[in-house]
């Protein structure tokens, strides 16, 4: 169980003196590890997890992504892996390397075709989650990024009680329905010491291709709103556009100044 000399957070932890249930992965040498998460579902976590993931590894950095969203995982089609297969070397599962190496283990890889559903309770979920950490051979990264589920149920207790991470990015969306839920995400991580770097307004604006004219989508204050009721800074926002899609799904390598420094600022803040 824990071993505090492998733990990422072992010179700011609380718990030094008491023990946690942090489990640790020997084999692999990980610097950083950052949650994703929001609360709420399809507001865009797995694809700011992509967009961080692209962005860390142009710059040089080593990069994995651990999708923790077992029973709705997108994170292969969006890192253009979806028909690889993981499999086990005998000593761990080899996670699959996308074309940019960004390595990367989903419970897609590991089923026979991508649509399968994942019929499982939640414990046996918690665990599959908790071997993606421990068994996969990640080697030597310089940035995990585990794309949590939506919700704050199973698994992202699991992921935040078992896994040293060293903070959460939270996702969302300039609605007050929405942040009222992602809300919850970020009194879950309070409440169990876990540091949320920021938040990511996704889907904040679209631009418009005749004028560029930047059109809300969402009336009103919202985020911030919710920004300073829950104490947080806001990362950057991300516009909703086809740029995006086409970057996530369609494996577009070209990237637009103005979204490039925009993820260069977000990934500057939480580095
Ligand atoms: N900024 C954006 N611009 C355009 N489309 C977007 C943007 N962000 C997300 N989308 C699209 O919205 C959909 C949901 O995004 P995504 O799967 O990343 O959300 P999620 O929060 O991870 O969902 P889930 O709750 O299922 O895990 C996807 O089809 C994605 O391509």
């Amino acid at each position: 169980m824990s071993n505090c000399n492998s733990c990422p957070s072992k010179n700011k932890c609380s718990t030094k003196d008491t023990g946690c249930n942090i489990i640790n992965n020997p084999n692999n040498k990980i610097k950083n590890i950052i949650g994703v998460m929001s609360g709420k579902g399809g507001v865009g976590k797995s694809t700011v997890t992509s967009l961080l993931a692209k962005k860390l590894n142009s710059m040089g950095y080593t990069v994995g992504i651990l999708d923790a969203d077992i029973t709705g995982p997108s994170i292969p089609r969006l890192m253009g892996v979806k028909d690889a297969k993981a499999f086990s070397n005998g000593k761990g599962i080899v996670p699959i390397c996308n074309p940019q190496n960004i390595k990367v283990m989903s419970i897609n890889l590991m089923v026979a075709s991508e649509s399968e559903p994942i019929v499982w309770k939640g414990p046996i979920v918690s665990n599959a989650v908790k071997q993606f950490y421990t068994d996969v051979l990640w080697g030597e990264l310089d940035y995990l990024l585990i794309d949590m589920p939506p919700g704050t149920g199973d698994v992202a207790l699991t992921v935040m009680q078992n896994i040293p991470i060293n903070g959460i990015v939270m996702v969302s969306i300039p609605q007050d329905l929405v942040s009222m839920i992602v809300s919850k995400a970020v009194k879950m991580a309070n409440m169990l010491n876990i540091d949320v770097l920021g938040v990511v307004e996704n889907m904040s604006y679209i631009q418009c291709p005749d004028c560029d004219k930047k059109i809300k989508l969402f009336d009103g204050d919202e985020t911030e709103k919710f920004l300073s009721d829950m104490n947080l800074s806001l990362l950057g926002e991300l516009p909703m556009t086809k740029e995006i899609v086409n970057i996530t799904h369609h494996g577009v390598t070209e990237i637009s100044d103005e979204l490039d420094s925009t993820l260069e600022s977000i990934v500057n803040k939480i580095k």
